[in-house]
């Protein structure tokens, strides 16, 4: 399905509730068939948690097809090779099979797991062969994905040992490991993270059965970048968030401010409202910590007429795409000039927007759909094959709908 966006009419004062993070959701669902006590509240609604939710009820499946789900692969491989009587499959989409997997399944070898590949040596599929795990040391690299590290921790106290997690080499994508810190923590599980060791005790069951997942941010980004593009005064509320949020991606409320977008905590809800023009040419940002919202941001900066440079990002090559040259790709169709490195991206000019209808290639990525659409503002788009923002955000479209955003024919409710 292809969608024609053309704004040209904006908003105030509406209201969106965005279902709970994908990434707290798919850690609490491996710790619920871990601790079956466990309830779960806000449970996402994307495909990738629906894709977790099926692997963890099919007992007796012989193989699980993750398709495009980074977190469903990774925790679940930990997840399997501690399950004594299991014996599958995991699998994966053609480009699954292209995102490495070798670090944890040499971490978990190190434990004496049961892992073997079937197609290529260090990515999916992987045959693993569950048992009972007594060793309780184990060392990890952590500079390709912290959800290698993420997936040994949920594990870690249903071991009958614990586990002690040495970490080598810089760390990426660090606030997610410390979500996964502070939900065991949150859930009673004695663990701790300090310097470059984390040590997680035995629990045979949580202390607190019951989580409430916070919104997902990095789907309120694209929110971010509409404020951000629309005319002073444009405000949209947005559910339910926290001001104390296990998700790195909600530092948008402050990186959002150099963009004239003010948010303002109300209960569980934050609005943002377009407060002032961005007065700002150029801007940077290390976004080590935070790559899923790298995307927004540039589209913000083109939007905008700002040009910036974003660094920090090396693992946006292994993600849904190689995003890096992805971006380059479609930002270049309005005439920018985009310069890619292995672990950067800067645009280096101001465009003209015309009246002409561009087309937005996705990459099977969510987030290439999402991070352009606020474009419309600007410019008619095409966005191609925008059923991808499923993977995250199946109501997007119709949530776009919802505050006011006009489409062309074209548009469908998904
Ligand atoms: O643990 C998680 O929930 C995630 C960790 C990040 O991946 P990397 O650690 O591979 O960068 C992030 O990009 C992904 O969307 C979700
Ligand atoms: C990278 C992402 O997800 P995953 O790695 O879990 O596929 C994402 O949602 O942007």
């Amino acid at each position: 399905m292809d969608i024609t966006l053309d704004s040209k009419n904006f908003i105030t004062n509406q209201h969106l509730t965005i279902s709970g993070s994908k990434s707290e959701t798919n850690r609490l669902l491996v710790l619920q068939a871990l601790y079956p006590d466990l309830q779960i509240e806000n449970v996402s609604d994307s495909d990738d948690s629906e894709v977790m939710k099926k692997a963890l009820s099919s007992k007796k499946a012989k193989e699980i097809d993750v398709h495009h789900a980074g977190t469903a692969m990774r925790f679940l491989t930990s997840y399997f090779a501690i399950q004594p009587d299991a014996d599958i499959v995991l699998t994966g989409s053609s480009r699954m099979k292209e995102r490495p997997i070798q670090i944890l399944v040499d971490a978990l070898k190190q434990l004496d797991a049961d892992i073997t590949y079937l197609e290529k040596e260090g990515f999916p599929p992987i045959r693993i062969k569950g048992k009972t795990i007594h060793k309780n040391i184990v060392e990890i690299e952590t500079n390709v994905s912290s959800q290698y590290i993420s997936s040994l921790m949920l594990i870690a106290s249903s071991l009958p040992n614990g586990l002690k997690i040495n970490l080598k080499g810089n760390t990426t994508s660090a606030p997610y490991i410390r979500m996964t810190l502070q939900m065991l923590n949150t859930l009673g599980v004695d663990a701790d993270f300090n310097e470059n060791r984390i040590k997680i005790l035995p629990a045979h069951q949580l202390k607190n059965n019951l989580f409430t997942v916070e919104s997902d941010w990095s789907s309120a980004s694209y929110f971010y970048s509409i404020i951000a593009l629309a005319p002073i005064g444009s405000r949209i509320s947005l559910s339910c968030f926290k001001p104390d949020s296990l998700q790195g991606d909600a530092i948008l409320a402050e990186i959002y401010k150099d963009f004239g977008v003010r948010t303002t905590f109300q209960n569980t809800e934050i609005i943002l409202e377009k407060t002032v023009n961005c007065q700002l040419s150029t801007i940077n940002y290390q976004l080590n910590n935070t790559p899923d919202i790298a995307q927004t941001l540039i589209v913000t900066c083109l939007g905008l007429g700002i040009t910036c440079t974003l660094t920090g990002l090396h693992t946006l090559k292994i993600k849904e795409t190689d995003r890096l040259q992805a971006l380059k790709n479609e930002l270049e169709k309005f005439g920018a000039k985009v310069a890619i490195t292995d672990d950067s991206i800067e645009l280096k000019n101001k465009v003209v927007f015309t009246d002409s209808v561009i087309e937005i290639e996705t990459y099977q990525d969510h987030r290439m759909a999402m991070a352009f659409a606020p474009l419309a503002f600007r410019q008619k788009l095409r966005i191609k094959n925008a059923e991808v923002v499923s993977k995250s955000y199946p109501c997007f479209w119709k949530d776009l709908k919802v505050i006011g955003l006009h489409y062309g024919e074209k548009f469908k409710i998904l």
